[in-house]
């Protein structure tokens, strides 16, 4: 559904000398510097799959998302998304797609939201009936019915997000584009947003991109995620994979009912690829090193051999993940 090999773009940008002298040699010579925004990024998906492209500002998710959607010509690289070549055959693609960006509207201002959907049914040519029964679908699952018939610039910005994302949809397209869907959005309306956008998935088998810097967008809804750090991809995979490469394992800390040395618990895990460090007399903390699948083994054997009074187990957060990602220094891993 989604081909992508080699994908690159780079923008050239004029870089201004300082001072007045270098602002006076400008007027005659400018001096330009090549920015590569996407450095060779490969990645295909299936049908039906539901995917978080993230990274930090600047690296390389708009301009890969522009490309995808026919705005950028690429300057490099092939690139085949429902069966069209999005920058040549431009007109064709963008009826196989919707596109939400957070920050550019597809409503009209003055109009109301039903009144938009009218306009873009008529635009992408929608068969009458049943254009009408899947706008009732949508309108019901996004609860949108009470202030449809409003105008734009009355409704609140989660009201409006929901509208714009029925009418990104008014065409049922097989592939769905969201840039920052929930920000600025509260609990409630990201979690209405986030629901519908799993059943969408799930009945339709529609596939859907979602940029976000939400890590609960990506939590809630996404297997695969995708990073990008300084215009490559630099991760690609399954979302607990990118917690075992990028977290630091899976901590349980034991509250032990007699005084526990290290050596005495560090002697019953034996092989157990686990780090030990101290709370307290009575706590030890174990760091499961590699795998979280450990997890029962651990819990067994320290259960079994000791008495405990408490267990709490602590999970890397997917938000300290992505900030050891970004941190880190750039190293390519690809998961199957
Ligand atoms: N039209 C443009 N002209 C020149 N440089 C650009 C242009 N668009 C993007 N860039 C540069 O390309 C790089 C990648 O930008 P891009 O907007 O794709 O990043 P991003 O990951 O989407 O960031 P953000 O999360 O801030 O939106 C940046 O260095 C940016 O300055």
């Amino acid at each position: 559904m989604i081909k992508i090999q080699n994908l690159q773009k780079e923008f050239r940008i004029h870089q201004a000398r300082s001072g007045l002298a270098g602002a006076f040699r400008d007027l005659f010579r400018r001096e330009y510097k090549t920015v590569k925004a996407v450095d060779d990024v490969s990645f295909e998906v299936a049908e039906g799959e539901i995917f978080a492209l993230i990274g930090e500002n600047g690296a390389g998710k708009s301009t890969t998302i522009k490309m995808m959607t026919g705005i950028l010509t690429p300057s490099g690289g092939e690139m085949q998304i429902n069966g069209y070549v999005p920058y040549k055959q431009r007109e064709e693609y963008v009826r196989s797609i919707g596109v939400v960006f957070g920050q550019r509207s597809q409503l009209w201002w003055d109009l109301s939201p039903l009144e938009s959907f009218r306009l873009l049914r008529s635009v992408y040519k929608v068969d009458e009936l049943q254009g009408q029964r899947w706008l009732e679908r949508l309108i019901e699952e996004l609860d949108i019915g009470s202030f449809v018939s409003q105008p734009v610039r009355k409704l609140s910005l989660g009201q409006r997000m929901r509208c714009e994302i029925a009418a990104s949809l008014i065409h049922k397209p097989k592939l769905l584009f969201l840039d920052e869907p929930t920000v600025g959005l509260d609990v409630l309306v990201k979690q209405k947003i986030r629901e519908f956008l799993r059943n969408l998935n799930e009945t339709e088998n529609m596939t859907i991109l979602l940029t976000t810097h939400d890590v609960s967008d990506i939590e809630a809804l996404c297997k695969r995620v995708l990073v990008m750090d300084k215009g490559k991809l630099i991760f690609d995979g399954q979302l607990h994979d990118l917690k075992e490469t990028w977290g630091n394992g899976t901590e349980v800390v034991f509250q032990f009912k007699q005084r526990t040395t290290i050596e005495q618990l560090q002697a019953a895990l034996a092989e157990l690829p686990c780090e030990l460090l101290r709370e307290n007399e009575y706590a030890i903390r174990v760091r499961i090193v590699q795998n979280h699948e450990m997890l029962p083994y651990v819990l067994s054997t320290v259960m079994t051999a000791f008495e405990v009074s408490d267990v709490k187990i602590m999970e890397t957060s997917t938000e300290e993940i992505v900030r050891n990602i970004y941190s880190a220094p750039v190293e390519v891993s690809h998961y199957g």
